[in-house]
């Protein structure tokens, strides 16, 4: 790794994060092999789940300071949206620790938070609150959200009767009303209609231009380049690699090198059919070659050998003469 996880905290908008573990308990059904539908059903209600334990994140240390846009990468399951809500505060970590200094905002589950009985305009209220944002702020956040959204005309209608991409907007919309410190964001996303994901966009790149601190998880490569100047590869819970995002692309990529396209796949079939047919020509080769040195080699010992040179010409191997069976060059014709 080329950056060390031990640097001194800077005052300021920063994030510590030293060796924070997440270890959550999971349940597992008893594996049976049941023999009829009655027993799988039998089995399946009286089965006792075993718990058992998943390491998501694995002894983490790393900072961040302002003016940092940290890239995670990594495969799915790698951790990182584990990460990102450790970070955001949602999760906290079963051992270790991760301060943040300055506000944050993470855009993790745009939905997430919601009161389908509610009405949007109460959601607005009750996710402004979950953010943390005092009551006098909220009443000035309305009127933008709605503006964003486009759900103006709705308010007073309840949750349930939006389309998700309607829900996807307000959550957006909410989301990104307020500007913060520290960003932190899963996946480049982009539902909805086009002309909401072009705004979307652009509101998103002014926040994340506002932000001293940017953490984004994405498969984007070329999202994370543009946005970023750091990139943490994350395997299995881990940080394997810390450094610029092209290194972080590059070492995540030796890792786990991308698999071929269906063209390269083509071309390496054409290529090995290619070698197969050389080297076949090769084996027809050699096998004359061994036949014309044993001729040679019986003619030497004064033999009859009994094949034709057509014969010999066109590949064949030489036949033996009807009805005397055995092994060439083995005296068949002598007698
Ligand atoms: N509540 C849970 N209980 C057990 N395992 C979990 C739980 N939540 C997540 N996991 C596991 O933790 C691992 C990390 O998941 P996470 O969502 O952080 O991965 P990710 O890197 O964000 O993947 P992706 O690129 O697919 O979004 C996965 O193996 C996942 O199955």
């Amino acid at each position: 790794m080329s950056r060390s996880g031990s640097e001194r905290a800077a005052p300021g908008v920063s994030i510590d994060v030293r060796d924070a573990s997440l270890v959550v308990p999971y349940y597992v059904q008893p594996e049976k092999t049941a023999s009829s539908w009655l027993s799988t059903l039998l089995g399946a209600a009286t089965a006792v789940p075993k718990r058992r334990f998943a390491t998501l994140l694995d002894g983490l240390t790393f900072s961040i300071r302002e003016g940092e846009r940290v890239a995670l990468i990594g495969r799915n399951g790698a951790g990182k949206s584990t990460l990102l809500r450790v970070l955001a505060g949602a999760f906290e970590p079963t051992s270790g620790t991760v301060e943040a200094r300055g506000s944050r905002q993470a855009l993790l589950s745009i939905g997430l938070g919601f009161n389908p009985e509610a009405t949007i305009m109460e959601n607005i209220f009750l996710r402004a609150t979950a953010m943390g944002m005092p009551p006098h702020d909220i009443r000035h956040l309305v009127e933008p959200v709605l503006e964003f959204s486009g759900l103006g005309e709705v308010a007073n209608r309840r949750l349930l009767t939006l389309s998700s991409g309607q829900r996807m907007r307000l959550g957006f919309a909410i989301s990104t009303a307020i500007h913060t410190d520290i960003i932190l964001l899963d996946e480049w996303f982009g539902a909805g209609d086009a002309q909401f994901v072009k705004r979307a966009r652009e509101r998103m790149m002014g926040r994340v231009e506002g932000s001293k601190i940017v953490v984004v998880a994405s498969h984007n490569d070329a999202l994370l380049k543009k946005l970023c100047n750091r990139g943490l590869l994350l395997d299995q819970g881990k940080v394997v690699f810390d450094g610029s995002v092209d290194d972080a692309l590059a070492a995540y990529r030796k890792l786990y090198p991308p698999p071929s396209s269906p063209v390269d796949l083509a071309k390496k079939a054409a290529r090995d059919e290619a070698k197969a047919e050389k080297l076949a020509k090769a084996a027809k080769r050699a096998k004359k070659l061994a036949i014309l040195a044993r001729r040679a080699a019986d003619a030497a010992k004064g033999e009859i050998v009994e094949a034709g040179p057509a014969a010999v010409a066109t590949g064949d191997v030489a036949p033996a003469p009807a009805g005397i069976a055995g092994p060439q060059g083995k005296g068949k014709a002598a007698g």
